[in-house]
């Protein structure tokens, strides 16, 4: 494994991007991806995916190109073994208790370390483990942490995002509705459930797993 410590950071900084894509594929039941195709879903050029893929040990074929179930396995191994990042979760309400009571326990490298919330009934006490503080407080307590999950009404969460990105905070998974604006360097995934059920149903209908 010493080998995957030793990847350039601009190659690890596309590893998640490459591991989406692939997942997707994957999800259709595709066993196999050319750089070409890689290339157009991703936006990097061909070269530098020969050029990253070799990191990993991945040497696509001429007309065959890339195994997609080597790739998905070695990206989830080399994912896992990134250094420990400290999360955030703001709003503890009925999605954000779920997530404090599971809090990644499988995922070693992952933590929610803190809450914040607007409630005064919920400040004080801790969900899992997890101390949940009062929302006025999270510029003095956001110290190490890299990530938030924003789990408030969608109507705080651009307020609080911006809250967020000046406390420090480079990367926020937001389950609002809201589409939140960030400034560039700043990553934001949006998990929308409708979107993933229509998602779900769509495969279902094209891509049959029994085919
Ligand atoms: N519950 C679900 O299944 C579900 C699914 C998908 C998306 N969502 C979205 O996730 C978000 C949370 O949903 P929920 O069902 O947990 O809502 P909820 O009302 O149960 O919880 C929201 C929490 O945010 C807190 N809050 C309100 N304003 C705040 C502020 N300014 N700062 C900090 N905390 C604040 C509230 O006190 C409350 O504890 C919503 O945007 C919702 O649309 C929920």
């Amino acid at each position: 494994m010493a080998a995957q410590s030793k990847i350039p950071q601009a190659t690890a900084k596309r590893l998640p991007l490459y591991y989406r894509f692939l997942n997707n594929l994957h999800l259709q039941g595709k066993t196999r991806v050319s750089s070409k195709e890689l290339s157009d879903a991703v936006k990097v050029d061909s070269a530098t995916i020969r050029r990253d893929f070799s990191y990993f040990g991945a040497l696509g074929k001429k007309g065959y190109g890339y195994n997609v179930e080597y790739l998905l396995g070695f990206f989830r191994k080399t994912l896992d073994q990134d250094e420990t990042t400290n999360v955030a979760l703001i709003g503890v309400g009925n999605l954000g208790t779920a997530f404090l009571h599971y809090n990644f326990t499988k995922n070693n490298n992952t933590k929610i370390q803190m809450a914040f919330d607007a409630d005064t009934n919920k400040v004080g006490s801790k969900i899992g483990g997890v101390p949940i503080y009062h929302i006025d407080q999270l510029e003095n307590r956001l110290t190490d942490v890299q990530a938030a999950i924003l789990t408030v009404p969608g109507a705080q969460a651009q307020p609080i995002t911006e809250r967020l990105v000046q406390s420090g905070i480079t990367g926020i998974l937001n389950f609002t509705p809201a589409r939140i604006t960030v400034p560039e360097e700043i990553r934001v995934h949006h998990i929308d459930l409708a979107v993933e059920l229509q998602s779900l149903i769509y495969f279902m209908k094209h891509y049959p797993t029994d085919e």
